[in-house]
């Protein structure tokens, strides 16, 4: 079922109606692949309901996090500088972007965050336990979604994108996004340029991985970008996920699929947004490249093959809003011009 989101700020000047896709996860499964492979053309986002993640994980992944970000500041040093995993505040990434939030972000490997908790937390077993269970829901749930797209592609092996994540050495992380609410709210209304800036909780970018997926309190603040150039809200519901295409996806479906383009502004005045986000990656050498059933005379391959490894030392080299996937296009894409 692709239910339309009310998205009033949509009824502006450029008038076509858009509905970010919501899909039941329990719908019949050659109509969901299908529904999901659309969604994945159309925006590279979409929203699941009865997706199966236990409440319970939900909320003490929610508690553990909310637990954190209210400790004093010098005590959530402890878990930083990031490098990049470990606590920022405002800085993301090495190259100057800037942005108003506090992060945590981990490896989702057991080892590295039995490690990481000793600074994040007074028990870092427990915290360790509830964010393995966490990761263990979330990335089963990424590895279904994947399983449908490749079955919504008529492709024969099922488990062509999912068993990337599954891998042992899979590059998968995970994090912990907290947007305090606006401070000095009148001063700012006042000065368009303040507000602007202040505003920006996490700039405009793509995800580099294969497929994020996302979930928040009901705090709003993120929006995507559709491909007329619009930005639309994505109303807060602690109850869905979000599904991102990522850069890696799109290389694999031969440009088939976009990876939606999003933000984070910060408008709450009175509460926090936190986000909790899984970011499914494949292992370090595994090769990205378009897979062959989607590539054919008419439909040359659009990108070089790659490794992981060589994608990220790129993307770390960039600014967030950079178009990464960019770099990697073969001489057989015309479009060179044109961005992400
Ligand atoms: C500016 C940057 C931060 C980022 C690495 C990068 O150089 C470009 C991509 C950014 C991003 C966006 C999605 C995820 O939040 C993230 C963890 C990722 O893999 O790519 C961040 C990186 C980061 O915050 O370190
Ligand atoms: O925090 C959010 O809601 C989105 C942040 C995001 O897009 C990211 O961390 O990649
Ligand atoms: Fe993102």
């Amino acid at each position: 079922m692709v239910v339309p989101s009310p998205t009033p700020s949509l009824r502006t000047k450029k008038t076509r109606a858009v509905g970010i896709p919501i899909i039941d996860l329990s719908l019949e499964r050659s109509v969901l692949s299908q529904k999901i492979v659309q969604a994945c053309e159309e925006y590279g986002f979409f929203k699941v309901v009865n997706h199966g993640v236990p409440r319970e994980i939900i909320s003490s992944m929610e508690k553990e996090g909310s637990d954190f970000f209210a400790k004093r500041s010098s005590e959530k040093q402890r878990a930083g500088p990031p490098s990049p995993f470990g606590y920022g505040c405002k800085n993301i990434g090495f190259n100057g972007d800037k942005g108003e939030l506090e992060y945590l972000l981990l490896q989702t490997d057991p080892a590295s965050i039995s490690e990481r908790s000793k600074a994040i937390s007074n028990n870092p077993s427990k915290f360790s336990c509830v964010v393995n269970d966490y990761i263990q829901a979330v990335r089963d749930l990424s590895c279904e979604i994947l399983d449908l797209i490749a079955e919504g592609l008529w492709v024969p092996d099922n488990s062509v994108f999912s068993k990337l994540i599954r891998d042992a050495h899979n590059d998968s992380c995970f994090r912990l996004n907290y947007y305090p609410p606006l401070k000095h709210f009148r001063e700012l209304e006042l000065s368009p340029k303040l507000n602007a800036d202040t505003r920006m909780g996490f700039g405009e970018h793509t995800d580099p991985q294969i497929l994020t997926i996302l979930r928040s309190n009901d705090v709003g603040g993120l929006q995507i970008c559709l491909d007329d150039g619009l930005w639309v809200p994505v109303l807060p519901d602690p109850n869905v996920f979000c599904v991102f295409v990522g850069d890696a996806l799109k290389a694999m479906t031969n440009g088939r699929f976009v990876s939606a383009s999003h933000r984070v502004l910060v408008t709450n005045t009175i509460k926090p947004r936190m986000s909790t986000i899984y970011f499914g990656a494949p292992p370090l050498d595994a090769y990205i490249s378009p897979i062959p059933e989607l590539v054919s005379p008419q439909k040359p391959s659009l990108y070089k093959h790659f490794t992981w490894s060589e994608f990220k030392k790129t993307f770390y080299s960039l600014r967030l809003g950079d178009c990464r996937l960019d770099l990697f296009k073969t001489l057989m894409c015309s479009d060179k011009t044109s961005s992400c």
